[in-house]
């Protein structure tokens, strides 16, 4: 079974996703992470984010042991993922990866932005997580306040609407629900509420799948 979990950024996918995984005991990528260590080694490089050469040869020559650095984690990271992830020869680089990810036996769960529109546009199961802009960088400013991180909810709000805007408004890949995703609103639905409605949704649609 493979489920494809798209979204904006901060709307809960990556939460949804890794406990949608562990339910079903299927792998779970986080393909937000390889646009992140895309664009951390560009900039390590000491190359412009927007470079496409200097983003192809950082996707091309990726190392995916590195996904773990919690340096991706980041406001400023994700910020600069989506200046790399507007050019077409990166995502054209990370898109076999994800899909052999995908493919492999018995499924796997992936979340993104372009999952049940470019990279799984077969997935068995497509849910599209939003919330409110004021709701998703309330979330992110708790987690990153407690991650010892000293910002504010204005700078906050502000990196997630232009990050809603770069990614939607891109020709290659844009973020936007595939035609056939399940819409799951989560801005008044706590993480345990998502997850339920999630199920939900699921056992729906495989249901569905083997009437
Ligand atoms: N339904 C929810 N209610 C309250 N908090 C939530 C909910 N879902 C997720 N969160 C919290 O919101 C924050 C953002 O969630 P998460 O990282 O899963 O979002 P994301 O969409 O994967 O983000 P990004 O696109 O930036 O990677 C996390 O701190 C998470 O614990
Ligand atoms: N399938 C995807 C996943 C991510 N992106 C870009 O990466 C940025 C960071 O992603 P997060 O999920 O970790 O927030 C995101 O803003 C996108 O620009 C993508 O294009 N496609």
């Amino acid at each position: 079974m493979i489920i494809a979990i798209d979204g904006p950024a901060a709307s809960g996918k990556g939460t949804l996703a890794r406990r949608i995984a562990a339910h079903w005991a299927l792998p779970c990528l986080d393909t937000g992470l390889l646009y992140r260590a895309v664009a951390r080694d560009v900039v390590a490089a000491s190359f412009r984010p927007a470079d496409p050469w200097a983003a192809l040869a950082a996707a091309r020559g990726l190392d995916l042991a590195g996904l773990s650095d919690p340096d991706l984690r980041t406001p400023a990271a994700g910020d600069l993922a989506s200046i790399v992830a507007r050019i077409p020869q990166v995502r054209a680089a990370l898109l076999s990866y994800q899909r052999n990810f995908a493919a492999q036996p018995g499924g796997a769960v992936l979340d993104g932005r372009d999952i049940g529109t470019v990279v799984c546009p077969e997935a068995d199961v497509k849910i599209y997580v939003t919330a409110s802009a004021e709701v998703r960088a309330d979330r992110r400013l708790r987690e990153c306040l407690a991650r010892g991180e000293n910002v504010s909810f204005e700078h906050i709000l502000a990196d997630i609407l232009r990050r809603d805007e770069r990614d939607s408004s891109r020709d290659n890949a844009p973020m936007r629900p595939a035609h056939d995703a399940d819409l799951l609103d989560t801005s008044d639905l706590d993480i345990e509420a998502a997850f339920d409605a999630a199920v939900g949704l699921i056992k729906r649609k495989i249901g569905q799948q083997g009437a």
